[in-house]
């Protein structure tokens, strides 16, 4: 068995940061022993090229309120200090240089695999680490394509989406217990989402 250090990598629009999202790190980390898990907010992800994300600075005052006291997680703002579109492999390279030594794992979600093979660089992302692919309702087990190693998580699969919240704040319905009660204080006293 591998004794090298698990370290996992969640990145996200996190548009807002849900409850499906703290479930999918708490059984990343249960499941596969994780030591650290950063989360890392995009500046605008790849595949969402027509969404304009919300600033950055409201995502990552909701992420820091739902993280706060979880001493294993963390937030790494490099995607957004880079700005522009986020690739994943140009953030694997920066924790390769940091944690050369231990092993990097990269957590998505089921609606993910099936199009991995067309992430930047995705067989040099593929050498680099492993996936943690938690189950999301709706989606096929999932079945890795080609070259890609990961592992498939029980979870809690959680039919929550960030979408869907922001549906909810547009026609004004409670996101109570969808989001973190911090989250969800700080989208009605910000009025975000309206
Ligand atoms: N309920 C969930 N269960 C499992 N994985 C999830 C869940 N919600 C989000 N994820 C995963 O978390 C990562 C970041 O998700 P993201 O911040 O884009 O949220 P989202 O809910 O998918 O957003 P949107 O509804 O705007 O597409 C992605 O890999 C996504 O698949
Ligand atoms: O690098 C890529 O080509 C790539 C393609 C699609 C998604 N990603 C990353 O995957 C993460 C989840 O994406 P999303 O669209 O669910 O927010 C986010 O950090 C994106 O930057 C990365």
């Amino acid at each position: 068995m591998s004794t090298k250090k698990k370290i996992g990598l969640y990145g996200g629009s996190f548009d807002p940061v849900h409850l499906g999202h703290l479930l999918v790190a708490q059984a990343a980390c249960e499941e596969m022993g994780l030591e650290r898990l950063f989360f890392i907010p995009a500046a605008q992800s790849p595949f969402k090229p027509g969404m304009a994300p919300t600033p950055a600075a409201e995502r990552l005052r909701l992420l820091r309120l739902a993280l706060a006291g979880k001493s294993n997680y963390e937030i790494d703002e490099q995607e957004i200090a880079r700005g522009g579109v986020s690739y994943t492999i140009d953030t694997v390279r920066n924790y390769v240089g940091r944690f050369g030594d231990a092993e990097l794992y990269y957590l998505i979600g089921a609606d993910h695999v099936s199009s991995l093979h067309k992430w930047r660089e995705s067989e040099e992302l593929a050498r680099l680490l492993k996936f943690i692919v938690i189950p999301r309702p709706g989606q096929p087990e999932a079945v890795f394509p080609g070259e890609f190693r990961g592992h498939s998580l029980q979870g809690f699969p959680l039919g929550v989406s960030a979408s869907q919240i922001r549906e909810r704040v547009r026609m004004g319905l409670s996101i109570d217990n969808l989001v973190a009660p911090a989250v969800a204080e700080a989208i009605r006293n910000y009025k975000l989402y309206l």
